[in-house]
């Protein structure tokens, strides 16, 4: 806006003082029954939301203006809100009409993605998280979560990659960190989230443990067992700041603050959490783990399974307190419907808890707030003394708040009225002299109706009628063929096209009661209102751990509902290494199957002793990779508490699971594909432990055969001969690594079966041990639809290749479509290339090497091919 101050009318430079306190925000500024935005943010506005952008002349210069009535808020903020702004709501902050001049306004709340309690800018079944990063100086990441809506605080610290994982498993809607990395952050986590950037003192140390003890009211933090994860409570005392910068001041339902041990759970890498496609497909639509498992009936056990998702648990006895329940839960039919039942009733219970310190829930919300706290009765009733001990002990946490959850239904009459603000919705006898005004109120329009009968007789006017305005109140409204019968003491108010309008002292004395008793009414209501607000805040803390325990609830039951419904399996989780599964099935791809079709289940085993590693060859589309990942689901789904896709499963306990698929088969926009790929297998080589499972799907695929197959091989080589003997199920389509058997104590060779009749091939995708020596890469390129000539001419293509040595082959270019006789040569044990390369292989240190160092070897390795 260029104009001069001077110039301006008041309210643009009321406008302007505001704007410039939240220059990066869209102000939407109250006028009247209207929500203005001016100048850049009405350019932004109207392109957003399609509302009309007008230019005005405020005094010295034209200014844009576009604006949208006031009660369209929530649909505007909405998309503001998704298209990436931040929003500034700027309300007028005393009656017009007490004021003389220009009415204060300030703002009243500050919406970012990160922020946002609106009802239409969350999802009933996601988390709508707030992140905050810290970097300390010796490369500790600090990072907190927080949850405005349900009001879920969660602080962790690590390296980089847990930060990355952290962020990967939830998801945060908005990222604060300081203003100077900046860069950084881009280079260590990419682009893929919404940033805000704040300065460097808000990480004080000293500044955020001030903070978070203030908003605590505690000494110290020590009851959080927080103690010593300085770099998370610095992020966490940043989000307390940053709530406070965007006028969010009533967070009294942020009652703890949560620990979140690397040591506790199942490390799953982002990766690993992508690969699995454990929450999110690569496909619009496309089938996920928590797609398939999600059976949960509340939008917190929704919530809450998806945390179990990304964050299963390592201690024995806690995942079996789950398997117990879900067993318990199982055989006891009865138990499990009554309880659905009761938990379909309780809505979203921990949303609607922190809408009671930020004043947002309304009459009809505070109602299913006492239902479902009735449900926690019941389901308190129904698990009290039960035979898992779990449950029982879940039971003796849940409090019904019996008192408050009987108050706010005895205030509150049935079917309230979603908004506060217009009364109607306190029941009868609840207060006296709410009782008495609304009993003038009622009579006296009955009265009206009276009133309009007797002078309607009285004058001999048929169509007589009484009606309203809010120029002058009541009046009574004469046709002009009736003129000439109104009584001299009327007062005319108003002449009409075809009527008159008249007022009478006995009218304007009764509009009087009328009007005062439904002000007064209002008030009570809204003071009662308030008072069960202010003493539901006592209840906060009882009510969201009671929202917690029916979000476990809901997702054990759900559980329990899998296991029943598509026939899962309880594990047994042991403290030995063998992960032995009979007749697993990937619990996504058997639900996704055509009908009639059936899932092909198979029987696996990996050990440390004798089967550490399994290559794993087959023709394309037999279900290798179905079968690498549902070893993994299975591993993982045990550890969250879940019966598995199995006929039985003895899982050994595993600290982290690794899961990488070639670079091809994983095509992500501006990625350079080896590179990627070797960057993700070089982490799992250095991170590798004793408990560890290893899932490589076509690794070495995304670049050249011989490279490939040298790349494949020695990792494969280094894994066998790591301490930490992980178990590792490698797939791959390069038959020569079944040389490896011959060479390795603990590689086993395995392939999936087909069958093939009359040139067909048809998929038996059953397990079974030895290697396969066939790809039927042209028999997939013939379903796929190709040419027929083309099909031909590639079988051609490939009979050569297999006929001759590489040297004589049909042009350099076609080396890399080589056939088994070919690479056989080159894996000869006896091969002086062979071993110049496993030379130059041992003399690789891993660990140190880096990513373009790695391609310098592969080139040089390429050399010796040559
Ligand atoms: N055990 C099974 N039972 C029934 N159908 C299966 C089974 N395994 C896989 N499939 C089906 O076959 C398809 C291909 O499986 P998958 O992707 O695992 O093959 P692949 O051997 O890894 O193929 P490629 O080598 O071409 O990547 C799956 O999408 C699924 O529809």
């Amino acid at each position: 806006m260029s104009k001069t101050k001077s110039a301006e009318t008041p309210l643009m430079q009321q406008h302007g003082a505001i704007k410039a306190r939240y220059p990066d925000a869209i102000l939407l500024f109250r006028v009247g029954d209207f929500y203005e935005t001016f100048g850049s943010d009405a350019v932004v506005a109207a392109g957003v939301l399609g509302i009309t952008l007008t230019k005005r002349n405020n005094g010295s210069a034209d200014n844009e203006l576009a604006g949208f009535p006031h009660h369209a808020l929530d649909t505007y903020l909405h998309k503001l809100v998704r298209a990436g702004y931040r929003v500034a709501i700027c309300d007028q902050l005393e009656d017009p009409k007490t004021v003389k001049g220009i009415v204060k306004r300030g703002v009243t709340e500050m919406v970012t993605p990160g922020t946002a309690t609106n009802d239409k800018l969350l999802e009933h079944a996601s988390n709508n998280f707030l992140a905050a990063l810290h970097l300390e100086k010796d490369g500790t990441y600090g990072a907190a979560f927080l949850d405005i809506s349900t009001g879920e605080f969660f602080v962790a610290q690590g390296d980089r990659e847990y930060a990355d994982k952290l962020l990967m498993g939830f998801r945060p809607a908005e990222v604060i960190f300081q203003r100077q990395l900046q860069k950084r952050f881009k280079e260590e986590f990419g682009t893929r989230f919404y940033t805000y950037t704040l300065d460097e003192w808000i990480f004080a140390q000293a500044y955020s443990e001030e903070s978070l003890l203030k908003h605590f009211d505690t000494h110290s933090l020590k009851g959080f067992g927080v103690e010593g994860m300085t770099a998370a409570l610095v992020a966490a005392g940043a989000i307390l700041h940053y709530l406070k910068d965007t006028e969010h001041p009533n967070l009294q339902h942020i009652t703890s603050l949560q620990r979140i041990d690397q040591a506790g759970h199942l490390w799953l890498d982002r990766f690993t959490i992508r690969n699995l496609e454990l929450l999110h497909s690569p496909v619009e639509n496309g089938a996920t783990l928590l797609k398939t498992l999600d059976n949960t009936v509340t939008p917190m056990g929704a919530r809450l399974l998806k945390r179990w998702i990304v964050f299963p648990l390592v201690d024995p006895a806690r995942i079996n307190e789950r398997l117990d329940v879900v067993e318990h839960l199982l055989l006891h039919a009865e138990l499990r419907e009554k309880t659905l039942h009761a938990l379909r009733q309780c809505g979203d219970l921990e949303r609607l808890v922190s809408k009671i310190p930020l004043r947002k829930i309304n009459p009809r919300e505070l109602l299913q707030l006492a239902r479902a706290l009735r449900q926690v009765a019941v389901i308190k009733g129904l698990w009290s003394g039960s035979d898992a001990p779990y449950l029982d002990r879940l039971a003796d946490a849940l409090n019904p708040c019996t008192r408050m959850a009987d108050k706010i239904v005895a205030t509150i009459m049935d079917n309230p009225p979603a908004v506060a603000a217009k009364g109607g919705f306190v029941a009868p006898a609840v207060n006296e002299e709410l009782d008495s005004w609304r009993y003038i109120a009622h009579n006296g329009k009955e009265y009206l109706a009276q009133l309009q009968q007797a002078e309607s007789e009285k004058t001999g006017i048929p169509s007589l009628k009484i009606g309203f305005n809010n120029v002058f109140g009541y009046y009574l409204e004469v046709t002009n063929t009736h003129k000439d019968k109104v009584p001299p003491e009327w007062i005319r108010k108003q002449t009409l096209a075809n009527c008159e309008r008249y007022i009478t002292p006995e009218l304007k004395d009764y509009e009087e009661k009328i009007m005062g008793a439904e002000e007064k009414m209002l008030a009570i209501e809204l003071q009662l209102f308030d008072a069960l607000l202010h003493e539901l805040h006592d209840y906060l803390g009882h009510i969201q751990t009671d929202a917690s325990i029916l979000a476990s609830l809901d997702c054990l039951c759900c559980f329990a509902q899998n296991a029943l419904q598509y026939n899962y399996k309880k594990p047994l989780l042991h403290e030995g290494d063998a992960l032995e599964i009979k007749q697993g099935r990937h619990p996504v791809i058997e639900r996704q199957l055509p009908p009639g079709e059936a899932y092909v289940a198979n029987d696996l085993l990996l050990d440390k002793e004798e089967q550490q590693i399994i290559i794993l060859t087959g023709p394309n589309m037999s279900g290798k990779s179905a079968l690498l990942r549902q070893t993994a689901l299975i591993t993982l789904m045990a550890h969250m508490g879940s019966f598995v896709p199995a006929e039985s499963a003895r899982v050994p306990l595993t600290d982290k699971i690794f899961t990488r698929v070639g670079a091809s088969d994983n095509l992500s926009a501006g990625e350079s594909t080896f590179m990627v790929e070797m960057n993700e297998t070089a982490s799992i080589i250095n991170n590798v432990s004793p408990r560890c499972l290893i899932l490589l799907d076509e690794i070495g695929r995304g670049t050249s055969t011989y490279d490939g197959i040298s790349i494949a091989w020695s990792i494969a080589e280094f894994l066998h001969n790591a301490p930490e003997r992980p178990k590792t199920f490698f797939a791959t389509h390069y038959h020569e690594l079944n040389e490896l058997e011959g060479k390795l104590e603990r590689v086993r060779n395995f392939h999936v079966t087909n069958r093939e009749i009359g040139g067909k091939i048809i998929f038996l995708r059953q397990l079974a041990p030895g290697g396969s020596t066939h790809s039927f890469g042209i028999h997939v390129a013939r379903m796929a639809g190709m040419p027929p000539e083309l099909v031909a001419r590639a079988k051609e293509v490939l009979t050569q290749l297999e006929a001759k040595p590489v040297a004589e082959g049909p042009g350099a270019q076609l080396k890399e479509l080589s056939g088994p006789k070919v690479q056989l040569s080159i894996f000869d044990a006896h091969s002086q290339t062979f071993d110049a390369i496993r030379t130059l292989l041992e003399s690789l240190d891993i660990n140190r090497l880096t990513p373009v160092e790695a391609l310098m070897k592969l080139n040089e390795i390429k050399g010796l091919l040559r």
